[in-house]
């Protein structure tokens, strides 16, 4: 395919987003079924400018004065990717399979409008109903945390240290231009293709033996926080494909043991498999039967991880179309459900025990709020203050990282180059 026709193809697969309401992987997919002469190549670009569009759909819609997908597009390529009038013109051109030239109305809004002069959150590609909830969290940084959420994500990977040590991993993954994370000790960074194409790192045959996993270094510190020790009891409470679990058992050296479970059981499937992969030996799965199975775990935990269902909005740079898909109704529902798996877990800590909350969240809703409605609840349990998290997580210049309401350590894109995590840690006097 032209490069003009990829446009047009993302034109098509916008307007189809748009129209039926729908997840851009299965719109993306619907397309590639569709379309079965395209290349791998072409799939990849295509599936570049429909993310990159909606990481920026707010600002280049204002560009363009105007909320059409091709509008969106072509605000995005100025935005995003610095294209100019004089460019565009030679990929509009409205010849054979190429996009129709640029209007008299387009060329107006590229000529006359700067996005300064946009609102605040249109300027941050925030929904303008959590502009309030981004301002609480990080005040004067708003503006550079959500542009910064909207930028690409590189793939952030952790040494698998039953298998590997990180030098090693590193020295593997030369050729991919990877390097160690500034923050996790267990961090490798690789970056994205000069095409912005992600590495086909599972391809490598250090995956396949069970070196490293794919995981965000935000998530990493997580861990780091928790601090699993060898001999410890531990319970992942809602453990999914188990990437927390996994990196839990390597920080154990496969001592002691950790309970793995999740209310749904599909996403629990894929452990099984994972932690074979990866050598771990100290894993109970329980898989739920019509409830999770952890009664008789109560009062018995030295950790307790919950790493809580929430909106996602740390990770709009790998799941773009989610910010805008994203309703009121379901923030609701996901500080309730915060609050549900807070309080199963807390029963799972013994005296003297700790309770770890995550979020891949930035919005206090979901963060220092369902912490301290939870501490209100439980007088039994205190919240770590910054320094003591920062140290767990090897943080040294810590004050930047410290979440808006006190509670717990905030990351994001902007502050740490990492997902946007909430981390807190919670002891059980
Ligand atoms: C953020 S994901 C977990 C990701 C996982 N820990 C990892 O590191 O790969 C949140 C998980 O919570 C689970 N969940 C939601 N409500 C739950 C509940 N009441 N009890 C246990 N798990 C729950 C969801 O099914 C989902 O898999």
């Amino acid at each position: 395919m032209t490069p003009s026709a990829r446009l047009s193809a993302a034109i098509e697969v916008l307007a189809d987003i748009e129209a039926r309401r729908r997840p851009a992987a299965d719109a993306l997919k619907d397309w590639g079924l569709s379309h079965r002469f395209a290349g791998s190549g072409d799939r990849a670009a295509l599936a570049g400018l429909v993310y990159d569009t909606l990481r920026r759909r707010a600002s280049a819609r204002w560009l363009m004065d105007s909320e059409t997908p091709r509008a969106s597009l072509i605000g995005m390529l100025v935005l995003q990717r610095g294209e100019t009038v004089e460019t565009l013109d030679t990929l509009f051109t409205g010849e054979r399979f190429a996009p129709e030239p640029l209007t008299a109305g387009e060329r107006k809004a590229l000529a006359g409008r700067k996005l300064e002069q946009a609102a605040p959150d249109i300027q941050a590609d925030v929904p303008n109903w959590l502009w309030s909830s981004f301002e609480a969290a990080f005040g004067e940084d708003a503006i550079a945390e959500g542009r910064a959420l909207a930028e690409r994500a590189p793939v952030d990977l952790r040494v698998n240290t039953l298998k590997a040590s990180r030098d090693k991993l590193l020295a593997e993954l030369e050729p991919l231009h990877a390097s160690a994370t500034p923050l996790s000790r267990w961090g490798v960074r690789v970056p994205l293709g000069p095409d912005g194409r992600s590495p086909a790192i599972q391809a490598e045959e250090s995956f396949q033996k069970g070196w490293f996993e794919i995981q965000d270094e935000g998530s990493q510190l997580a861990g780091l926080v928790a601090a699993a020790k060898p001999g410890e009891q531990v319970l992942d409470l809602c453990a999914g494909g188990g990437g927390k679990t996994l990196e839990f058992a390597a920080a154990m050296e496969n001592k002691g043991q950790i309970f793995a479970t999740d209310s749904d059981k599909r996403r629990l499937a894929p452990i099984h498999d994972r932690l074979t992969r990866a050598g771990v030996r100290n894993v109970q799965v329980r898989t739920p039967r019509g409830g999770l199975a952890i009664d008789d775990l109560d009062g018995r935990m030295d950790l307790v991880l919950v790493d809580a269902p929430c909106s996602g909005s740390g990770t709009w740079r790998r799941n773009p179309d989610t910010k805008w898909r994203m309703r009121p109704s379901s923030l609701a529902d996901r500080q309730k459900d915060q609050a549900a798996v807070l309080r199963a877990g807390a029963r799972a800590v013994k005296p003297g025990g700790r309770l770890v909350f995550v979020t891949c969240s930035v919005l206090p809703e979901e963060n220092d709020a369902s912490v301290k409605a939870f501490l209100a609840d439980h007088a039994d349990f205190t919240a770590a203050p910054l320094p003591e998290l920062a140290k767990g997580a090897g943080l040294s210049a810590f004050a930047r990282f410290g979440s808006s309401g006190g509670t717990g350590l905030q990351l994001s894109p902007h502050r740490s180059s990492t997902d946007g995590f909430f981390i807190a840690l919670l002891h059980r006097k």
